[in-house]
């Protein structure tokens, strides 16, 4: 069988022991390596027996070399995004090291990007391909030390700080330095995993995770200790660090023993590999494992090349990243620890995850649609601003959104306390778009429904906006306590200013309100509202899915929004996922949203509907 012929982007630590790992393999052949500088990549090259013409100057090159066929990518945490992304797009399969991202949005655009490329992908956790390992999970799996109750699990070096070290990747803060990202993913992910044997699943996910952490002058994680909880009662316990010694070790313990792992992570440096098993009443036994290749690096190159057509591998799946990197960025949260990198203004923060500059895909397949005395294009996609966790999560969401074709997208002064209009703000600023997107901004929610409060609220979303004007602008709710004339008039003030420059409108308004309201403007020489935003979805909102909500998908208002041609700027109109299958039956029995708006039989039978 041919070899899988492999290219190493970078040429660091890990890429020369990864090269080595390969000239010992069955299935694997380094063909290629790229550096930021040539030099770097010749001496490697040299010293791997590469031929001159794939010693390559820059990362992208190796990219454009036809002779690779799968990439490891070796680069500092930072910068796994960007060429696992690359990578994907160029039609290469991917090995990334750990962690897969810096947070959990870049996990979920690489995962995406290897999708869309049908290409492999996987995140480096060497340990997880090891025969030790897979021996571990069958004695939990097995019952040997009856039901699990408490994982330890510690990965810990000492790294000098010096002047040097300082700037390096451990110690510095934009690159991704600290101990969660370095080494406490081995120790996250081992628990996750144990837990999961121990309940019956692939990997269990914390149901919580409470942590304290020493941060240093660098601001990055020194050391940290974690407790996690996961289900069936399961509890672990993790320490990791860059300034400490630790044990190294993986202990487990059930209701009839324990179990040690002595070395989880790099059974390949020791000589005798085994796990302790010590029963209770009994004394300690000595499993040895039978490692038929000693080199874990090679394991885990032979594995990809095994599960490369199957896309992704079950010992670290998609999901399982996507998971750890969201256990991860709890973990951090816990500890206060921020990067750089999720600030509005890094200085890298005018760029887009694979710094390539923010374009809109040609091939996109977007429609729009025109509004009242708005010039621009109105995507008929929205995008919801609500619900971002981070600056980095919302502009990774908007730009994916711009580079399909979207313009519009929808905020509220209420949204969050005012974090999606600072995101969508700072993010048009640092892409320089605001001419081409469409803002659509909502204000005077109850209980501060109300003309003054209006007017206070606008000025604010501006100064979060950055901008001088939004592009449409609708009430968030009705207060009948207001005759409509009081918010007509103080609607049109604004109008006349320039702060709103395109449609005003209302949002959970009756449709007698509203006519109401066009009809006293009318007579008084105003403008009335030009756009309804209520709820209009594919299932009918059977009681308000939160107060003060209207929904308009009744024949009666339908015939009403198409005889007067008013557009509606619907909400929820995927119904909060009643028609992703089987959640909507699951929210049957589950107390929440759909069950409270949407579980009715009309609705069932529409999901039920064959399409
Ligand atoms: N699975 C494992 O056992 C291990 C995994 N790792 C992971 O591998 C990755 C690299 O670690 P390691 O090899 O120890 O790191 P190194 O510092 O030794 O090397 C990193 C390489 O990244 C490239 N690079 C790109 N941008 C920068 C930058 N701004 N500053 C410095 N280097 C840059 C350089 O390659 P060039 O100059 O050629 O462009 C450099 O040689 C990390 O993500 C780490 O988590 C690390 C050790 C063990
Ligand atoms: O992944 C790793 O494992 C071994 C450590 O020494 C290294 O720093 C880390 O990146």
């Amino acid at each position: 069988m041919p070899k899988l012929r492999w290219g190493i982007i970078g040429t660091g630590r890990i890429a020369y022991t990864f090269a080595r790992a390969l000239g010992e393999s069955q299935t694997g052949l380094l063909v290629a390596v790229a550096s930021r500088e040539l030099p770097s990549a010749d001496a490697f090259g040299a010293e791997f027996g590469l031929a001159p013409q794939h010693c390559h100057p820059s990362y992208g090159a190796l990219l454009s070399d036809s002779g690779v066929q799968a990439v490891y990518v070796s680069v500092l945490h930072p910068a796994h995004a960007e060429w696992t992304i690359k990578a994907c797009d160029a039609g290469k399969h991917v090995l990334c090291e750990k962690p897969m991202g810096v947070n959990q949005w870049e996990v979920m655009a690489m995962i995406d990007a290897a999708t869309r490329n049908d290409v492999f992908l996987m995140e480096a956790y060497m340990y997880r391909c090891h025969p030790q390992t897979e021996r571990l999970l069958k004695m939990v799996r097995g019952g040997v030390i009856g039901a699990v109750k408490v994982v330890r699990a510690t990965f810990s070096y000492n790294w000098p700080k010096d002047e040097q070290s300082r700037e390096g990747r451990v110690y510095n803060n934009s690159l991704g330095g600290g101990s969660i990202l370095d080494i406490g993913g081995y120790t996250m992910s081992m628990a996750r995993l144990i837990a999961g044997a121990a309940t019956g699943t692939y990997v269990a996910e914390p149901i919580d995770i409470k942590a304290v952490g020493q941060i240093g002058d660098t601001n990055v994680d020194e050391y940290t200790v974690a407790s996690v909880r996961f289900p069936d009662g399961i509890l672990a316990q993790l320490f990791s660090g860059v300034a400490t010694n630790g044990d190294n070790a993986v202990q487990i313990f059930g209701t009839l023993g324990a179990i040690t792992v002595p070395h989880p992570w790099r059974p390949d440096t020791v000589d005798d590999v085994h796990i302790t098993l010590k029963l209770n009443d009994q004394p300690a036994q000595t499993i040895p494992i039978v490692i038929p290749v000693r080199n874990i690096y090679t394991v885990e190159a032979d594995h990809v090349a095994l599960h490369l057509s199957d896309r992704q591998s079950l010992r670290m799946s998609w999901s399982d990243s996507l998971n750890q990197a969201r256990a991860l960025d709890q973990w951090r949260d816990q500890i206060g620890l921020v990067y750089d990198s999720d600030s509005p203004t890094s200085p890298n923060a005018y760029l887009t995850l694979t710094k390539r500059p923010l374009t809109v895909d040609p091939a996109h397949r977007m429609r729009y649609a025109q509004l009242p005395h708005l010039a621009k294009p109105v995507s008929l996609l929205i995008m919801g601003c609500d619900h971002q966790r981070s600056y980095g999560h919302a502009s990774l969401l908007f730009d994916a959104f711009f580079s399909q074709g979207g313009t519009a997208f929808d905020t509220a002064y209420f949204f969050s306390l005012g974090l999606p209009e600072r995101y969508l703000g700072d993010w048009m600023r640092n892409r320089g778009n605001r001419d081409r997107c469409v803002v659509i901004a909502k204000g005077a929610h109850t209980p501060d429904c109300d003309p003054e409060s209006m007017t206070r609220q606008l000025l604010e979303t501006l100064a979060r906006l950055q901008t001088d004007h939004v592009d449409a602008y609708l009430l968030h709710r009705d207060n009948p306590v207001y005759p409509v004339s009081a918010f007509v008039e103080v609607l049109n003030q604004h109008v006349t200013a320039g702060r709103i420059r395109g449609p005003i409108g209302v949002s959970n308004w009756s449709i007698a309100r509203y006519e109401e309201a066009n009809a006293w403007a009318r007579d008084h020489g105003l403008r009335g509202f030009d756009a309804l935003s209520n709820y209009y979805g594919l299932a009918r909102m059977v009681t308000p899915l939160w107060p003060g909500t209207v929904g308009s998908t009744d024949r009666e208002s339908t015939e009403w929004l198409e005889r007067t041609q008013t557009p509606m700027l619907a909400w929820s109109s995927q119904a909060r996922g009643f028609f992703v299958p089987g959640r909507a039956r699951l929210a049957e029995v589950a107390e929440g949203d759909l069950l409270r708006a949407f579980c009715a039989e009309d609705n069932f039978t529409r999901l039920d509907r064959p399409i």
